[in-house]
């Protein structure tokens, strides 16, 4: 256990949002917390990374200097400082040894394409740019618990790709991940356990069968026609070609599709169940 809640209310002004809630986080868990806006899942996120108060109940952590990485739905936007600077400062502040600073941020600065704007303050960047900024800040000091709150709004593909990595990365480095998303499949195959949170209650999905899986390889397509399509829960790009890969049952719909965009089909293959893989 790294982290217990137990039956933790919160109110705000006479109005409940938690209602008794108790969740048991492991260590390397994954765990994506789901509902409709507005039924407190960032409010369970902020509780847990220790940012609010619940109104009632307790939290327990397995040790008090437990490291929490949170990223929050919205960063901060009025931050004068460069990407690298920010960074530098508050690793810094949070006491990261130098040698480690000086590799990991322009490693990470590089993963997430900043780079080029390392001659800009960070409230000048676009929401996705501020947004990577803040996920990198989480991740750098390597935390044991990492709490993102909605980290897919504003990223483009490429980006919530890199993250997709770097959450498994961080996984088998021990990392313990907790993370709420709206109407993405991308984390489908890293997720070990999902929470759904409705009138203030959470409860357990245990019934989600892991469907299989299909490969679609296709040439001579643009990611752009695809990457807003539901049904694809990843896209990798292999020099001209795309793989993208679909459940089961979505496969003869998305191939119908992509015949229609003229895209030349390579070759289609089930792929085992959609476990954590080292593809
Ligand atoms: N500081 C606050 N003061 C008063 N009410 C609050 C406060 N923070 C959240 N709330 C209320 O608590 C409820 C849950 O909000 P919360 O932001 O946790 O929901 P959410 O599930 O994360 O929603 P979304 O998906 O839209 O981000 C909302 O009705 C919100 O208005």
């Amino acid at each position: 256990m790294l982290v217990e809640l137990k039956d933790i209310d919160k109110t705000y002004d006479r109005k409940s949002v938690l209602k008794n809630i108790s969740l048991t986080i492991d260590t390397q868990e994954i765990i994506a917390i789901l509902g409709g806006n507005g039924v407190g899942k960032s409010t369970l996120l902020r509780i847990i990374a220790g940012m609010e108060r619940p109104s009632s109940g307790k939290i327990i952590f397995r040790n008090k200097k437990m490291n929490i990485g949170y990223v929050p739905e919205r960063f901060p936007k009025n931050i004068r400082f460069t990407p690298e600077e920010y960074l530098n400062y508050t690793a810094k502040i949070s006491g990261m040894p130098e040698s480690i600073m000086n590799k990991s941020i322009p490693d990470l600065l590089k993963r997430f394409k900043l780079e080029q704007f390392n001659n800009q303050w960070v409230m000048n960047l676009s929401k996705g740019n501020i947004q990577k900024v803040g996920i990198i800040q989480a991740i750098i000091k390597r935390p044991d618990l990492l709490i993102l709150d909605e980290p897919l709004s504003g990223l483009d593909s490429l980006a919530q790709q890199e993250l997709l990595e770097i959450i498994k990365e961080l996984k088998k480095e021990g990392t313990t991940i907790l993370l709420t998303y709206h109407e993405s499949n991308l984390f489908h195959k890293v997720i070990d356990t999902t929470y759904r949170v409705e009138n203030g209650v959470l409860t357990k999905e245990t019934d989600i069968v892991k469907e299989p899986i299909k490969l679609l390889e296709v040439e001579y397509l643009n990611e752009s026609h695809v990457e807003k399509w539901d049904e694809i829960i990843s896209i990798e790009r292999k020099k001209d070609k795309l793989l993208l890969y679909v459940q089961a049952k979505d496969s003869d719909k998305i191939l119908y599709r992509l015949l229609q965009l003229q895209g030349s089909i390579i070759r289609v293959v089930t792929v085992e169940a959609p476990e954590e893989d080292n593809r």
